[in-house]
């Protein structure tokens, strides 16, 4: 509800890196991916489930139950202890769990600083939909935007979907080609994020660009900080009011010193941004 009321965000990616997906137990993840499917109904547009996992059963295991609870979407991250070295073992790992929900869109969920897989998806998608017909897109969450140029360039006519995920940079992606994005800071920023969408779908690009300052200064400033999945909860938790609780370990919760100075940067950046718009709106 505060996603879709205070964000204007409609499409939820669950289990992900900021959900801990990896995190959480086999069990965990499905109740999650449940409730977000039965408390988004009617509320969100679509609800993808990441089913990837470290496990080849494990995975096939969360395809098959997001496909039974009516997912309108699954992801797979590349198994990233034992990793696949070439584009055929990764490919061959996701069509056997894209396989087992075989009516549901399937994404590639792209996230090399993570997995350490860094097979470029260029490659990957050479070929794909003969593999995989349900192949639907990728997350693309790398900084390498020539990798995700060439990935447009070529399948522009196969109608693949692709969604950035490195939010600082999510205007440089979509200037390529990018058709939207998943990302840890439209929790708390996707009202902002939704007005850069906007202003570049206007052609204004620099209203757009605004946005994606305020995005920028903000992330520049807490990865000098130290900025996880962690920091990101404690952010969600200031900015909502909603607890977001603790992360798991390894993971431990942000300082309270980190919590008051990003709260402070914030406040600040987000002020003068609203100032800046307004300013425009006077002008306009
Ligand atoms: C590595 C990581 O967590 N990536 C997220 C999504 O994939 C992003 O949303 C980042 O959190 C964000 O771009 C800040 O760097
Ligand atoms: C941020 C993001 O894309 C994820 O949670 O997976």
């Amino acid at each position: 509800d505060y996603l879709v009321s205070k964000q204007n965000v409609k499409n939820i990616f669950v289990n992900g890196t900021t959900g801990e997906g990896l995190a959480l137990s086999i069990q965990e993840r499905k109740q999650l991916a449940e409730e977000w499917v039965r408390q988004g109904k009617d509320k969100l547009d679509h609800v993808i489930i990441h089913v990837g996992a470290l496990s080849l059963p494990g995975s096939q295991e969360l395809a098959r139950h997001a496909a039974a609870i009516g997912a309108s979407g699954i992801a797979v991250i590349a198994p990233f202890f034992f990793k696949p070295t070439s584009k055929d073992e990764l490919l061959a790992f996701l069509r056997e769990v894209a396989s087992e929900a075989p009516a549901v869109p399937f994404y590639y969920y792209h996230i090399p600083p993570l997995t350490g897989v860094k097979i470029r998806v260029e490659e990957l998608l050479d070929g794909i939909k003969e593999q995989i017909p349900t192949f639907q897109g990728v997350k693309f969450s790398d900084t390498d935007l020539l990798d995700l140029a060439q990935c447009i360039n070529k399948n522009g006519g196969e109608e693949f979907v692709f969604l950035y995920g490195v939010d600082e940079q999510l205007l440089s992606a979509l200037a390529i080609g990018a058709n939207g994005a998943v990302g840890s800071t439209y929790n708390y920023l996707g009202q902002k994020t939704n007005m850069m969408l906007q202003a570049f779908a206007q052609h204004d690009l620099a209203l757009a660009r605004k946005y994606q300052f305020l995005t920028g200064e903000f992330l520049n400033f807490v990865i000098k900080l130290g900025f996880g999945v962690a920091q990101t909860k404690a952010v969600m938790t200031f900015v909502s009011g909603i607890p977001m609780g603790p992360p798991r370990l390894p993971l431990v919760k942000a300082s309270e010193e980190f919590i008051a100075k990003a709260k402070a940067k914030l406040d600040s950046i987000v002020c003068k941004t609203e100032q800046h718009s307004n300013i425009r709106l006077a002008v306009l």
